[in-house]
């Protein structure tokens, strides 16, 4: 399907980025959706093209890679590469989470750090972008193995970071364990009681709300979204994909506000369950996936629902997505699927969980489009928080984080509404073109008020 915005400026914009990035897919496939909507946008304000602002933000500002080096519960050494991905600190000090996942490379880093310094400006906090992690696999490994290996990564990764330089929190495979080990290690390396990190406990400086933010602002942004179109959530069904911190609180928010869940995943399989996955079985799932570390067919064996080995729940029919687990789990068909089933709308709780032909798909079909550095931002967003507490050395209470929290993805909503009006082919507004122009502008005018750097 062809995309109604390609130019041959993008082609030629890509062909350069291909040559200088080679073999990156996932970065040129993040940095060929920017592209698409904000060069059009660039060549009515050719104060940026002057300027090349665009590639500029497509180079990270730099890119550390490193040895991490620890010794499993047997005695034997080994050996993973830790990286951190600084894009760009125009707006704020680096922000962004750590994945520990065997398929992290830089290109997956890098696809992440660019995409976080435009969901970071869409927040309307000051923070950059960046993003880090390693290959290392958390599956299957003692709390002892994942001690070492956070305390390892810390020893090197502390000297790059700082509450006023660069601000890691979780992401895939670093939830709240994962930050506390490395929040300690850090701690005792440097002898300072910092906001160096987001996501830490209650007890040592963590923020209420910071552990359901990214979920429940997805909610928040399918609600707005829905609302402005006339719809509300009330009944409808919904497909989750992932059972992690993002599904669990998509889940839990979505529910609260009527609409029934029918599917979670993870990288085993689905499960589906027709009646809905309530209160009390998402509390299963939560201590099934957050202490036990089990696989979700353990939820179909307790409910006696059906679990799909080795399959992405996206053949079930339902009302909305929400694509929670990981980058590029919809193809093109997948997104055919759910269109030909009377999907509504889809809003991308994980970070690029869509290829670019599938989102065109949707769009062209009329389906409500929300991309992941605007959906997602929630998650972010309260981490901002977090570090303005930490500054403050104070602690809001829930309400009052979950009402700057609801406020915050309303302004994300209203600005992709603002800049996202009239997409070529439906009329409808485009909330791709509209996150990527928001989260460009800011971003942009800091960079050409610095000069060339
Ligand atoms: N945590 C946060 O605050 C934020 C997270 N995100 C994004 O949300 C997504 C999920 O993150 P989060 O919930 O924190 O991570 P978790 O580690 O808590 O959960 C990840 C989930 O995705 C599944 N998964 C991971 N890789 C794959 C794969 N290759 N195929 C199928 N399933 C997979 C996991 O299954 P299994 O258990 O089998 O590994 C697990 O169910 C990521 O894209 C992340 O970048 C975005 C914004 C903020
Ligand atoms: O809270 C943070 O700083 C990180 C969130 C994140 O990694 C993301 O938005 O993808």
């Amino acid at each position: 399907m062809s995309n109604t915005y390609e130019t041959d400026e993008v082609d030629a914009f890509m062909a350069g980025l291909e040559r200088r990035n080679s073999g990156e897919t996932e970065f040129l496939q993040a940095v060929e959706e920017v592209a698409t909507t904000i060069l059009p946008y660039i060549a009515k304000n050719p104060k940026y093209k002057k300027a090349r602002i665009l590639e500029r933000m497509c180079e990270p500002d730099r890119m550390i890679s490193f040895r991490v080096a620890w010794e499993d519960d047997e005695g034997n050494v080994r050996v993973n590469r830790g990286y951190r991905v600084q894009c760009n600190n125009a707006i704020g000090p680096y922000k962004g989470g750590l994945r520990f996942h065997k398929s992290v490379t830089p290109s997956i880093l890098k696809f992440l750090a660019f995409e976080q310094t435009f969901k970071n400006s869409l927040t309307g906090l000051p923070m950059g972008g960046g993003k880090g992690g390693a290959d290392f696999n958390p599956q299957g490994k003692s709390d002892r193995e994942v001690m070492h290996f956070c305390q390892a990564f810390m020893t090197e990764l502390f000297r790059h970071i700082g509450p006023n330089t660069d601000v890691p929190a979780g992401d895939i495979g670093v939830g709240a364990r994962e930050v506390s080990y490395m929040f300690g290690q850090y701690k005792r390396l440097k002898n300072e009681f910092v906001g160096v990190l987001t996501g830490k406990g209650l007890q040592f400086g963590g923020s209420e709300i910071r552990t359901e933010a990214t979920g429940y602002g997805c909610v928040y942004m399918m609600q707005d979204m829905l609302n402005h179109h006339d719809m509300t959530l009330k009944d409808q069904i919904a497909i989750v994909s992932g059972s992690g911190n993002v599904a669990q609180y998509t889940c839990e928010k979505a529910t609260q506000l009527g609409a029934k869940v029918v599917t979670m995943s993870d990288s085993s399989g689905y499960i589906y369950d027709k009646d809905g996955i309530d209160a009390e079985k998402l509390a299963f799932i939560m201590e099934l996936k957050g202490v036990r570390r089990g696989r979700i067919s353990e939820y179909a064996d307790k409910y006696g629902v059906e679990f799909h080995a080795g399959k992405a729940p996206w053949s079930v029919k339902g009302d909305l997505a929400f694509p929670c687990a990981t980058q590029n789990e919809i193809t093109v068909e997948d997104a055919k699927t759910l269109i030909g089933n009377g999907i509504k709308a889809v809003c991308e709780g994980a970070n690029m969980p869509t290829y670019k032909d599938g989102i065109d798909a949707f769009q062209h079909a009329g389906v409500l489009f929300a991309p992941s550095k605007a959906a997602n931002a929630g998650g972010v967003a309260v981490s901002g928080l977090e570090m303005t507490q930490n500054s403050m050395r104070l602690s809001w209470d829930r309400e009052e984080l979950d009402a700057r929290l609801r406020k915050i993805m309303t302004g994300i909503h209203d600005s992709c509404v603002k800049h996202g009006d009239g997409h070529p082919t439906t009329d409808q507004v485009d909330y791709v073109k509209g996150a990527n122009i928001a989260g460009f502008i800011k971003v942009a005018d800091a960079m050409l008020a610095y000069g060339v750097m």
